[in-house]
């Protein structure tokens, strides 16, 4: 299942023509690892803050959750009891896969594991309810910029309080910070065997899809939607994690 990510060998790239569709689902756990600096202790890091964050009969919501990577990191840190996590993704190609790793999680637990669900849904216009703990990992950034504030809204307005949202996303920098951050992240790339080529060709697909934002924005909006902490946890190069509090 886990097969290495060649897209871009081959696919030629038009601006903004990226999709999680079957071909990227296929491909995902190699291309999302080789492509994100600091991808496994994001994932890693969302289990003990949730296992932290977590509260008796509540849910956990993984919204953007591809393949449930961060569902089940979630679903292995909780430790309080009557909890349900949500995966929800509005990919079928992703939901399939994410269907298969969960399968895999339920078998290899013993006694009475937290309570795993999938959802195909838009996010931007899913009913969030009773949730201790939301993450959005390196998802808003691929939300149109006029609905960011009115997800994270909901999405404060759903939490309980004292509850938390982990909020990982490519960011971008003042203009001179962002030439030295774009090429750290290129040398990732190119270090994790991407040729010139695919860099670039990634680079046009995802232009004008994956939209970026400064740290400041974010801070702000969390705010506005409701939070009333916000702290950066985590970056490696142009990638960070928030955890906000509501
Ligand atoms: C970069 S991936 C997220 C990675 C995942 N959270 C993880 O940590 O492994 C972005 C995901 O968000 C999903 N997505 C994008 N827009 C969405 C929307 N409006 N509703 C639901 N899912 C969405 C995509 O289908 C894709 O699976
Ligand atoms: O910014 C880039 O160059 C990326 O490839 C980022 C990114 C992401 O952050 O989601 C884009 C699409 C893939 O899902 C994996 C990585």
């Amino acid at each position: 299942m886990n097969e290495r990510d060649d897209l871009y060998q081959t696919r030629e790239a038009h601006s903004a023509d990226f999709r999680f569709d079957d071909a990227v689902a296929r491909v995902f756990p190699d291309m999302i690892k080789r492509s994100v600096p600091g991808y496994a202790e994001t994932v890693a890091m969302s289990g003990i803050i949730a296992g932290r964050y977590a509260r008796d009969n509540t849910r956990l919501y993984d919204l953007g959750c591809s393949l449930g990577a961060v569902t089940l990191a979630m679903r292995h840190g909780v430790r309080a009891r009557g909890c349900q996590v949500i995966g929800v993704d509005n990919s079928a190609s992703m939901l399939e896969r994410a269907a298969h790793y969960i399968a895999l999680d339920d078998h290899s637990l013993a006694g009475d594991p937290v309570a795993v669900e999938l959802l195909q849904a838009d996010i931007c216009s899913l009913t969030l309810d009773n949730a201790s703990v939301t993450a959005l990992n390196y998802v808003l950034q691929f939300i149109v910029l006029d609905q960011r504030l009115e997800l994270l809204t909901r999405i404060a307005e759903a939490t309980i309080p004292g509850g938390a949202l982990i909020l990982s996303e490519k960011i971008s920098f003042e203009v001179a910070e962002q030439p030295l951050q774009d090429a750290l992240h290129w040398d990732f790339k190119r270090a994790n065997g991407y040729s010139e080529m695919e860099i670039a060709r990634k680079r046009t697909a995802i232009e004008d899809y994956l939209i970026p934002e400064r740290e400041e924005v974010h801070r702000q909006r969390l705010l506005a939607a409701g939070f009333s902490q916000v702290i950066r946890w985590y970056q490696c190069f142009n990638f960070v994690s928030f955890l906000a509090i509501r």
